[in-house]
């Protein structure tokens, strides 16, 4: 019998937007997974350089922007984790919860890809999942393809790249705008720019 195939999505998602939302898409769809499960990250190690917005307004972005698609869903686990959270220690929990009946896929871009050595345990993170790696603007495929040969050569891994439509949209645009006062329309679905609004954040 094949295994389902499931997709993982993590990031800080501050705010998430419709870069997040279109490379997870078409990896669904490409990669025949039955559901992508979008995990915002609890106390992200790697984010030190402006101070990450409080865990459960990004968890409620989160939820609006998955809201509309039946085959997306959100995860608490890295956001109700104590202290900083690190994707082997959500595979861990995956892989217990779903033992051997589901295979793992975590969807990554391109510069999530380009830093993965120095994520910690990497090997026992590759050994838990197959990473798919999404295109993205500002990032080369010769650099990428270079990192997978890396990947491979080393852990004899295989990590697959993904060309997914171009989104030269970031979080860190978004916040920029945001603290201008200007549009975040259409980079954003609307939920999230409501919710925003109401909360006033990223001021
Ligand atoms: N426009 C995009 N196209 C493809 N992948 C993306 C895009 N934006 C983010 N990602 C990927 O989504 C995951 C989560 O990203 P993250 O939440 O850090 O967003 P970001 O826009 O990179 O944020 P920031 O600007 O704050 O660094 C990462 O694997 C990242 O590479
Ligand atoms: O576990 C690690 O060491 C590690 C280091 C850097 C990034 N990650 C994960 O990679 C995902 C994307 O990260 P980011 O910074 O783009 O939001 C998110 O799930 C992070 O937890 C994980």
């Amino acid at each position: 019998m094949t295994k389902k195939k499931i997709g993982l999505m993590g990031g800080t998602f501050d705010p998430i937007h419709y870069g997040h939302l279109v490379a997870a898409e078409e990896a669904r769809i490409n990669f025949n997974l039955s559901k992508v499960i979008f995990i915002p990250a609890g106390n992200p190690p790697h984010k030190k350089d402006y101070p990450v917005t409080d865990a459960e307004h990004r968890y409620i972005m989160t939820a609006l922007a998955v809201n509309s698609n039946p085959f997306f869903e959100v995860s608490r686990v890295e956001i109700d984790r104590e202290g900083y959270t690190y994707t082997v220690d959500t595979l861990k929990w995956f892989k217990e919860k779903y033992k051997d009946a589901v295979e793992i896929f975590f969807i990554s871009g391109a510069d999530a890809i380009l830093d993965i050595l120095t994520w910690k345990k990497v090997e026992e993170v590759m050994n838990y999942c197959t990473f798919i790696a999404a295109t993205r603007p500002g990032y080369t495929s010769e650099q990428l393809e270079r990192k997978v040969k890396e990947v491979k050569e080393i852990y004899g891994k295989e990590i697959f790249v993904l060309e997914v439509t171009g989104m030269a949209i970031s979080s860190t645009e978004i916040r920029k705008k945001v603290k201008n006062g200007q549009s975040i329309k259409y980079l954003v679905p609307e939920a999230v720019e409501y919710y925003i609004l109401k909360y006033n954040l990223y001021r």
